[in-house]
């Protein structure tokens, strides 16, 4: 399958008839038409979008969802197994669709097409995702327009960690990305700004990457790391100097700087709220708390949710979003992976937008935020990476960790030989 031939790329016109070969594409519309017609029949949608109480918008859910109504479906408490503990009331999970959000988020893919009653067989879930990447094409297929996209424009590279980096393990002391993936990273910012934007704590993403020649963000975006002479404005109190771990003097971009405490104390009380829960799993990533159920039966899920709920009671200038069989906690402030993609542009010097071209690849909720930015004054290019269907401010898609390594290998290999 192609991406095109000519300079048109994807989201133009142009790009359904260009991306199937010819012979392919009788195939190709009549296995579609058979998917739209089962779906028209199921009234469901092979697409993951996301559910209450996710806003598609913000990607989060705000205050306003606050305070929780009391009038949700009663739940069984039946099936709860926590010990010692008086099971949480669980209005607030169901009547706000946390539930459904923490079963959406990450689900194996044979489990999403059986819920919208597609025949699991694999070629039917080939079909699915081959007619989803008409609207998302293969950013490997389509890889030459991009470069023509490039030409006379400074790529910079944003790349999120867990799912894109390393592939969705059990534990998330284990995500660990390959040599080849490090190498693969270290070669494209010989030639290309790199920067690494992660959920994790800016140490931590660093500690597994261990790549020097990149730039860190942290805590989405919240605590960013940059060479003193780049730096916006070093006035803002949001800036701080301190130095690396080679003991170069940098600067720190922290707006919730004046949340640090509040999110320490929010960790420990979620680590011993949630400690009688088999399974679960809390870290603290210094602006933001995460709590994982990935490992907790999932009768359990709900209690996580409710334990977390209950805690943010007590902190409404706090908010919940989920990711990967994960709920993070962090602060209501106006920053996200998007605004820390803008402000790296900027603070790097890339300002003028006409002669940049910013491609993000990530796999998560929270790197929405970023491939809308992307759609914005720098015309740049959000790859998203999924196994499944899903909606997306993406433009293109890359199945896989393995598949992001050949991208980044292809670009490096580009760059090397000044073809952009
Ligand atoms: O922004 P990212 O770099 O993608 O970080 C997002 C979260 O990644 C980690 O959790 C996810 O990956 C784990 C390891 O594969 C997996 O076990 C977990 O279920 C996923 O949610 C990290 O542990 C989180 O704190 C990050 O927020």
């Amino acid at each position: 399958m192609q991406c095109g031939s000519g300079d048109e790329i994807a989201g133009s016109p142009h790009l359904m008839e260009s991306i199937p070969s010819s012979s392919d594409k009788k195939t190709l519309k009549s296995q579609i038409h058979t998917i739209t017609m089962d779906l028209n029949s199921t009234k469901a949608s092979p697409v993951l979008t996301d559910p209450s109480p996710l806003n598609k918008s913000s990607l989060g859910i705000h205050s306003s969802l606050f305070p929780y109504s009391q009038s949700g479906p009663s739940f069984s408490t039946s099936v709860l197994t926590i010990p010692r503990k008086k099971p949480p009331k669980l209005d607030d999970v169901l009547s706000n669709g946390w539930l459904d959000a923490m079963k959406s988020s990450s689900p194996p893919r044979k489990k999403i097409l059986k819920e919208v009653n597609i025949d699991v067989s694999s070629d039917d879930a080939d079909v699915t995702y081959l007619s989803w990447t008409i609207k998302y094409p293969s950013a490997l297929n389509c890889f030459q327009q991009i470069m023509r996209q490039a030409r006379n424009k400074q790529i910079v590279v944003f790349l999120d960690y867990d799912g894109t980096l390393s592939p969705i393990v059990d534990d998330p002391d284990r995500a660990f990305m390959s040599n080849e993936m490090r190498s693969a990273v270290q070669n494209v910012a010989k030639y290309l700004p790199t920067a690494i934007i992660s959920g994790r704590s800016r140490d931590k993403v660093y500690e597994l990457v261990g790549l020097t020649e990149l730039y860190y963000a942290g805590s989405h975006g919240m605590d960013i790391m940059l060479p003193v002479k780049n730096t916006l404005s070093t006035n803002d109190s949001n800036c701080i100097k301190t130095t690396d771990q080679q003991g170069k003097e940098v600067n720190l971009f922290q707006p919730a700087r004046k949340f640090l405490s509040m999110i320490d104390e929010v960790f420990r009380t979620l680590v011993e709220k949630t400690k009688d829960v088999k399974g679960a799993k809390v870290e603290n990533h210094k602006f933001c708390a995460s709590v994982h159920y990935r490992n907790v039966d999932e009768n359990n899920w709900p209690v996580i949710a409710q334990y977390v709920l209950d805690v943010l009671k007590d902190y409404p200038r706090l908010r919940l979003t989920p990711g990967r069989k994960v709920l993070e906690v962090r602060p209501q402030i106006d920053w996200d992976k998007g605004k820390a993609v803008l402000f790296l542009l900027e603070s790097l010097g890339f300002r003028n937008h006409k002669s940049v071209l910013p491609i993000y690849i990530g796999d998560d909720r929270t790197d929405e935020d970023a491939f809308k930015v992307l759609r914005g004054k720098y015309k740049g290019y959000g790859i998203l990476v999924s196994t499944i269907p899903k909606e997306s401010n993406a433009f293109f898609s890359l199945r896989d960790t393995s598949q992001v390594k050949k991208f980044l290998e292809s670009l490096a290999r580009t760059a090397e030989n000044e073809e952009i």
